[in-house]
């Protein structure tokens, strides 16, 4: 990735040396060549490295390094001392420095020490990057967002020694439920227990029964010792449950039993055991027609909707499209080394313009994308438009077949109402011109006039 470095070295011709070698290396080099100017410099450029002269006219390199390093703590520094000089040494070491080297230079061993302050500022951006994934953060400023925001916050300001009230999260994909989920738990009286998640779409149900509830030791075969299930893990915590629209039939009514008895009987076992996680549930898909379809029970809806919160989809909040990708940027910039990059005007009319199907993480993953491949600084409208992504911020809905698939699946429609809405967009697209729509979707006209007379389409 290449260090930003500031040398600080009175003798020319070795600065102009060190500042050759280190550009060769991939590093972006400048140069000061006295004390009061160095120092200026470091507070102007906050560069990651310093390489300090220990002597230098005006102030003294430990001197510039405690100063910098008042404005910027984590600042690294290497040191040159003079041969043999133990007190310089060691007061550099003291304020901190990565390490020191003794005059006349060993340009080799520099490169060594560069090569680790390298890998040193790389692990702690990394660090930095899974610190900010650690904790929630709802960016936005949108009415929705803000009265999101404060639902959020009364709901952590309760206090439930008899229990917190469920909350079903809903909202399309990637709109942030899971995030809402764990500022729920992280700001409530809960955070001192785990925040246990399961994806009810990712599991068999023979697992999700297993996980939710544990089993006994034989419960079944290959049962060699007992498991605690995630109800009881949460106990005093917070279980999640993600895509709870894919929860097997027969899995609802235990999981209702439970959470109204407040107690759990693991798989193979003889007593129940009291519980008290609080449970947050989470959809994408619509649950009513779920019901309506009767693979979702209407009982579990209601006990899980206490209390409702409907995240918005990301187009109908576009204002909070600049402060989204401006973190975004900050975020994977960070990830990827790449501090310093900004937005161009015309960068975020276009994402502006893009109606984002996949919300907040399709942003998310647009912004990585550009910051991976610009080489500019700046990002312009130009980085938005890959093959297969927003095509110059035009509107394209899904990028692969399966995406599309699974976001209508998701809308709860049915094989009937996909079938439906294809034709008709078809009819639409050629203006009414069967064969035309007919070859759009692959077809003979008389299966389309067949297929339009059975879902009731007018040909326009
Ligand atoms: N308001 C927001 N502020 C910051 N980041 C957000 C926001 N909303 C979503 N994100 C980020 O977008 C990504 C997707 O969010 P999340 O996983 O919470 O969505 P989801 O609604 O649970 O999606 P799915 O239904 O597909 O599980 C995550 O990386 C998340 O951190």
């Amino acid at each position: 990735m290449g260090l930003n470095i500031l040398l600080v070295e009175d003798e020319r011709n070795l600065a102009r040396s060190i500042r050759e070698l280190l550009t060769a290396q991939g590093h972006e080099v400048s140069l000061a060549f006295d004390g009061n100017e160095g120092l200026r410099q470091a507070e102007l450029i906050a560069p990651d490295l310093l390489l300090l002269d220990a002597r230098l006219p005006g102030l003294s390199g430990p001197e510039i390094l405690r100063r910098a390093r008042a404005i910027y703590p984590t600042l690294a520094a290497l040191v040159f001392t003079a041969y043999a000089s133990v007190e310089d040494a060691v007061a550099v070491m003291k304020l901190g420095a990565f390490d020191y080297l003794q005059k006349p230079l060993d340009l080799d061993r520099l490169c060594v020490l560069v090569d680790r302050v390298e890998e040193t500022v790389r692990l702690k951006q990394e660090l930095a990057y899974y610190r900010s994934l650690d904790e929630p953060i709802l960016v936005g400023e949108s009415p929705a967002i803000l009265s999101l925001r404060e639902k959020i916050d009364r709901l952590s300001r309760l206090e439930g020694s008899q229990g917190l009230p469920t909350v079903l999260i809903s909202g399309e994909t990637g709109t942030g439920k899971d995030v809402v989920a764990r500022l729920l738990h992280q700001q409530s009286s809960r955070r001192g227990g785990a925040f246990l998640a399961i994806n009810c779409v990712a599991l068999p149900e023979s697992l999700v029964e297993s996980e939710l509830f544990g089993y006994e030791r034989g419960a079944f075969t290959g049962a060699q010792g007992a498991k605690l299930g995630l109800m009881e893990a949460a106990d005093k915590g917070t279980l999640f449950l993600d895509e709870i629209g894919d929860l097997p039939l027969p899995i609802q009514g235990k999981l209702l039993t439970a959470i109204e008895r407040k107690t759990v009987r693991r798989l193979g076992g003889i007593r129940d055991r009291k519980v008290d996680p609080w449970i947050l549930a989470a959809t994408n898909r619509n649950l009513e027609s779920l019901i309506g379809d009767g693979t979702f029970r209407a009982d579990l809806y209601y006990r899980l909707r206490v209390v409702h919160l409907e995240l918005p989809r990301l187009r109908e909040r576009a204002g909070d499209i600049p402060l989204l990708a401006e973190y975004f940027l900050r975020l994977h910039a960070t990830r990827y080394g790449k501090s310093g990059k900004k937005l161009a005007p015309d960068a975020l009319s276009t994402l502006q313009a893009y109606p984002w199907p996949g919300n907040v993480r399709e942003l998310s993953h647009a912004i990585e994308q550009a910051v991976l491949w610009s080489k500019d600084e700046i990002l312009t409208a130009a980085d938005f438009a890959w093959p297969g992504h927003l095509a110059g911020g035009a509107a394209r809905p899904f990028a692969t077949p399966d995406e599309a698939v699974r976001t209508l699946l998701r809308e709860g429609l049915s094989s009937a109402e996909i079938e439906k809405r294809l034709l008709q967009q078809a009819l639409e697209a050629s203006g009414g011109n069967i064969s035309q729509a007919a070859r759009l979707v692959g077809m003979t006209r008389d299966i389309l006039r067949y297929r339009m007379e059975k879902y009731g389409i007018a040909a326009g």
